[in-house]
């Protein structure tokens, strides 16, 4: 970064967002206090790994966020008019992300034994009470995101194994403090080593894609589908018992086997069938007890030809 021995653009200042209807005699005097300094392209500004004693104010140029490392996917870009390093300035400790010059770039900055001035401003306090405000909802949107995605497989969009273990807790809770019955099917594609073989991989994926989708357009919103590894999906049924999951089941297999052929990307591509395993949770079940009935009930279904539904 290189320091600029020029005096600071007031009209500038007063266009930076931190600094929206401040008024003059603030400006005038904050304008004393700021330093102007450039930077190259790649040059980082903010390091998680060094101290920051500055608040920046972007005059030109663009800087570029990344949470984790430099290789990162970047988080956020910061354009002309908005800050950076306002949390590190603020707290005293290192900055949560990496920011980078991605273009050339022009800044203004502070130091943080400076940060009284800023305070006798109600509004720039206010502005900047504003913009802490966006980083804590950007956060909690982070947050919810990889949370979410934690839960989520990759290929179907449906649920996974973790999530499975999670709301297999709750349910288990729920449907037992009611007196209700809780039923877990275990469905599995037949024969798909060999559509595999037939059609190619791209065209398994996009045949496990269809049964998420067909199945999960069938199932009540406290139901949980779940991509259980591979072929396998599992479902959870709370409040119903054998009898009625059987329907349900039953159901499923006949929509899917209903789907002769569907459209993708790679083009139509012939339908599969699957077989379900049906268990019913009794007392004192664990998730594993309750797998281990649905999959031996699922080898029964495999045994007897596929395309069908064991208990
Ligand atoms: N395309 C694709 N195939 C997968 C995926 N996960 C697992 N498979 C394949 O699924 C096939 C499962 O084969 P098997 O366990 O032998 O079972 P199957 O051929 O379906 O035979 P049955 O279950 O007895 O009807 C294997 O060839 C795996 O490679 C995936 O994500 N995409």
């Amino acid at each position: 970064m290189k320091l600029l021995q020029q005096p600071v653009d007031l009209l500038q200042l007063s266009q930076m967002r931190l600094m929206q209807h401040v008024d003059i005699g603030h400006l005038r005097m904050l304008a004393d206090r700021f330093e102007l300094c450039e930077m190259a392209v790649d040059e980082v500004l903010l390091s998680p790994r060094s101290v920051n004693r500055f608040l920046y104010l972007l005059l030109e140029g663009q800087l570029t966020v990344y949470l984790d490392t430099l290789d990162s996917p970047a988080l956020r870009l910061i354009e002309p008019c908005e800050c950076a390093g306002e949390v590190s300035f603020i707290d005293r400790l290192p900055p949560p992300t990496y920011v980078v010059a991605s273009q050339p770039s022009r800044l203004l900055r502070l130091h943080s034994r400076d940060f009284a001035c800023l305070t006798t401003s109600p509004r720039l306090m206010r502005n900047l009470v504003g913009l802490l405000c966006e980083r804590v909802r950007l956060s909690d949107r982070l947050i919810i995101d990889s949370e979410h995605n934690a839960n989520v497989d990759m290929l179907t969009g449906v649920f996974n194994r973790r999530w499975l273990e999670h709301i297999f807790e709750r349910e288990r809770a729920r449907c037992a403090f009611s007196q209700l019955p809780l039923c877990l099917l275990m469905l599995d594609v037949d024969h798909f080593k060999a559509y595999n073989d037939k059609y190619g991989h791209l065209a398994g994926d996009h045949a496990l894609l269809m049964v998420a989708r067909t199945l999960g357009g069938q199932l009540r919103p406290k139901d949980s589908l779940i991509r259980f590894g591979g072929e396998e999906f599992v479902i959870l049924l709370p409040e119903l018992d054998t009898a009625e999951a059987r329907l349900i089941g039953e159901r499923l297999l006949r929509s899917i086997e209903q789907v002769s052929t569907f459209d993708t990307a790679i083009g139509a591509l012939p339908g599969v069938t699957v077989s379900i395993g049906l268990a019913q949770m009794q007392a004192d079940d664990e998730l594993t007890n309750l797998i281990d009935r649905a999959d031996k009930a699922l080898y029964q279904a495999k045994q007897q030809g596929r395309n069908r539904l064991c208990v």
